[in-house]
């Protein structure tokens, strides 16, 4: 499948990408000749296009892990061990925040051809970038100005309660100066519109020497993100053509579908609705193309209508007591989403609950379940 670097550029006019081509080969990244990556004929900058037309199950592209960039992988592995218990956050980012720092700005780097794709590190244009009042503004109605709200405050604290007390312990490697807030946010929203995640294993190997990595990895029930080289080229839409198979020996981008010749090759970051995609990745897909779209309202607004159309003061207070029984229980929060999706409710047991409370406990639900749970992320 390996093919030489200028087989797999078209538009020789990006400096960047020759490099990092090239290095792609040094690494043992094998490209499959039927593609190509450039940033002419896609719909954001780079991606990849089929210069063939490519049966569902081929092989695109395969990277072994060694060319992965994850704290695993990193230069600062040892240290990152060693530190990790003062390393510990919430969102489980914070060792491959610091790996990315530490990598990103040393020219020595194994990776400094693959972070040479986007010069000054400028990150995608995600709504945390934005100001207040262009989210207030503009995103009026959706849950990304409350998520970007979490996000911001998580990683001041994060960095200030953390990443700071780490940087000044070591100072022959980190200075605040370099491995400022500004680079770790910059560095976050890399991880959150580049990185991947791979699935947790059902069964782990008795034998492997790695398991009490794996076990302190997966202790929040998730493995931390990673950075896949080449994989993060590819840009989303719903209806996708290709999806990320993992092995133990390497990750590998297979088309699900035949891809005609010209035609860009699409991977897919999960089942989101737009409000999702713009915060974790600053883009929407315009109606009616993203068949993941839901509309989300907050359960709290729910209880608000319910308190709106009750007549007196006794059924105002009849639902706020029934509201605050079903919180007390854990069945509704003030924090919980009812989340419509195009199919059907995709929570339909919290639907049925919150209708209750709200005194229309006879009411019908006309709605089919819309299967599967509502997929949240991480709070970043
Ligand atoms: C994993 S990167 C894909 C590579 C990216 N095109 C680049 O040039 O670096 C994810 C970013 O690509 C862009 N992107 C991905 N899919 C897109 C789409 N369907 N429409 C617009 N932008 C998209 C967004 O800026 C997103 O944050």
């Amino acid at each position: 499948m390996g093919s030489c670097p200028a087989q797999v550029v078209e538009d020789e006019g990006d400096a960047l990408l020759l490099p990092f081509l090239q290095w792609c080969q040094k690494v043992n990244i094998q490209l499959n000749p039927k593609v190509y990556v450039s940033t002419q004929g896609t719909v954001w900058q780079y991606g990849m296009l089929a210069r063939e037309d490519l049966p569902a199950g081929e092989v695109i592209f395969s990277v072994p892990r060694s060319a992965l960039l994850s704290q695993r992988t990193t230069r600062i592995r040892d240290l990152l061990e060693k530190e990790q218990d003062i390393l510990d956050s919430s969102s489980g980012w914070v060792p491959l925040l610091i790996s990315l720092m530490y990598e990103a700005t040393d020219e020595s780097s194994l990776w400094a051809p693959y972070f040479g794709l986007w010069p000054q590190l400028t990150p995608p244009d995600l709504p945390m970038f934005w100001s207040e009042d262009e989210r207030l503004q503009l995103l009026k109605g959706t849950g990304v100005i409350e998520a970007v709200k979490g996000d911001l405050e998580n990683m001041e604290r994060e960095y200030s309660d953390i990443v700071l007390p780490f940087i000044r312990k070591h100072p022959k490697m980190f200075c605040p100066q370099k491995h400022s807030l500004d680079l770790y946010k910059r560095m976050v929203a890399f991880v959150m519109a580049y990185s991947f995640q791979e699935p947790l294993q059902e069964e782990e190997d008795d034998d492997d020497d790695d398991d009490d990595d794996d076990e302190e990895d997966c202790r929040k029930g998730t493995l931390p993100p990673m950075m896949v080289p080449v994989a993060d080229l590819l840009n989303h839409v719903a209806h996708h053509n290709a999806q990320l198979e993992f092995t133990p020996e390497s990750l590998r981008m297979v088309t699900t579908r035949p891809v005609m010749a010209g035609d860009e090759l699409f991977n897919t970051y999960g089942e989101m609705g737009n409000w999702q995609l713009l915060h974790m990745y600053g883009f929407a897909e315009p109606h009616p193309n993203n068949s993941n779209e839901t509309a989300d309202i907050p359960t709290a607004t729910l209880q608000e209508a319910a308190l709106l159309g009750a007549e007196s003061e006794e059924e105002r207070a009849q639902v706020r007591d029934r509201w605050t029984f079903l919180c007390h229980m854990g069945m509704v929060s003030e924090e919980g989403t009812l989340v419509f999706g195009c199919e059907g409710v995709l929570t339909e047991d919290e639907l049925r609950t919150c209708l209750k409370v709200s005194d229309y406990d006879s009411a019908p639900i006309p709605y089919e379940a819309g299967g599967g749970a509502y997929r949240r992320y991480p709070s970043y």
